[in-house]
């Protein structure tokens, strides 16, 4: 069973997903991407999966509405979360891209929209109108919960400062070679929950001989030993694979604990700012 956590909205998330980027290796919004999306996110809601994240810059909206749609699982018990294009900040552009995302996923109400990225030196750096504009979708009826991801503690403190909302989740880069704590902590300060993206590191950190010897002591694979890790900080993830195997092997996360010792020794892999993999989000800028 996958548990879920409580937002500081009065909503739930489940604390596990599946995450969707590049599951296809095509981010057009081509047939193919959307009959090859959908096969793979069937997959995982075929294995038990019931909270799937995805972006409207990942071009697989579509796939990811078909494979939720042929599901048949009643829509209470799905979680689905989608985020705000770098194209798309003028509010605007906010309300268009939505009905566009509920659109293609066959959703009437999203659970979770986040803003993707700041983009602190783009739209004149105001995010903070974006912000007003993502939670009118909330007082609409069409979202649940508005959150954003790659805010970093200047861009919370704005969005709260000038709009007395608090996002309920903040989507960062955290795996055990970055462990973010900048982000991490002012997200807590706030009670924000902090959602991990690549918590695997993208595999990267898969190999590493700390991981290795706690697999092996707890009978667990190297990826199992990191979701846990997560668990066990409170971190939401969604792992992505391809692969059926994986699929299965990052769901079975729950029935083991990893000891003290074991995850200050995780801890303890941190590289700070050098472990970071994805851009620094006080300089992206990328508008694809
Ligand atoms: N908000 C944001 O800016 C961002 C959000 N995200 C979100 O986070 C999700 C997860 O992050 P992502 O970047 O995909 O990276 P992950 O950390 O989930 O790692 C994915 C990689 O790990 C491999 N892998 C997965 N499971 C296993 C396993 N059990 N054993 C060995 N290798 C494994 C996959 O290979 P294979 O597929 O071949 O199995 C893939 O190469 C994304 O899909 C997306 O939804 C990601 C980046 C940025
Ligand atoms: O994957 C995401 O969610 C991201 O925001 C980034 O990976 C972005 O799409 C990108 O490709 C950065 O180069």
């Amino acid at each position: 069973m996958i548990p879920t956590l409580p937002l500081n909205d009065g909503t739930t998330i489940p604390q596990l997903g599946f995450g969707t980027l590049n599951v296809s290796r095509d981010r057009t919004r081509s047939e193919k991407n959307t009959a090859a999306t959908a096969e793979i996110v069937g997959s995982a809601l075929g294995m038990g999966y019931r909270h799937i994240d995805t972006a409207q810059m990942y071009g697989n909206e579509a796939g990811v509405g078909r494979a939720v749609a042929a599901s048949g699982i009643p829509r209470e018990q799905l979680h689905v979360t989608s985020k705000l294009g770098n194209g798309n900040h003028d509010p605007g552009e906010v309300h268009r891209s939505f009905d566009r995302t509920l659109n293609e996923l066959r959703l009437a109400r999203l659970d979770l929209f986040l803003i993707h990225w700041p983009l602190p030196s783009l739209y004149n750096g105001d995010y903070v109108t974006t912000w007003r504009a993502v939670t009118d979708l909330v007082r609409d009826g069409r979202l649940r919960t508005a959150g954003v991801s790659n805010f970093q503690p200047a861009h919370l403190d704005r969005v709260i400062g000038e709009t007395g909302i608090v996002p309920a989740v903040n989507q960062i880069e955290v795996h055990p070679y970055f462990r973010n704590d900048t982000a991490r902590d002012a997200s807590a300060a706030h009670g924000i929950a902090v959602e991990a993206w690549s918590p695997l590191g993208q595999g990267a950190v898969l190999d590493d001989p700390v991981l290795d010897r706690i697999a092996l002591a707890q009978a667990k694979t190297p990826a199992q030993v990191v979701l846990r890790w997560h668990i066990q900080h409170g971190h939401v993830v969604f792992p992505k694979t391809t692969h059926r195997q994986r699929m299965a092997e990052n769901l079975d996360v729950f029935g083991f604990a990893l000891s003290a010792e074991e995850m200050a020794a995780i801890d303890g892999l941190d590289r700070g700012p050098a472990g970071r993999i994805g851009p620094d989000p006080d300089t992206f800028a990328w508008i694809p």
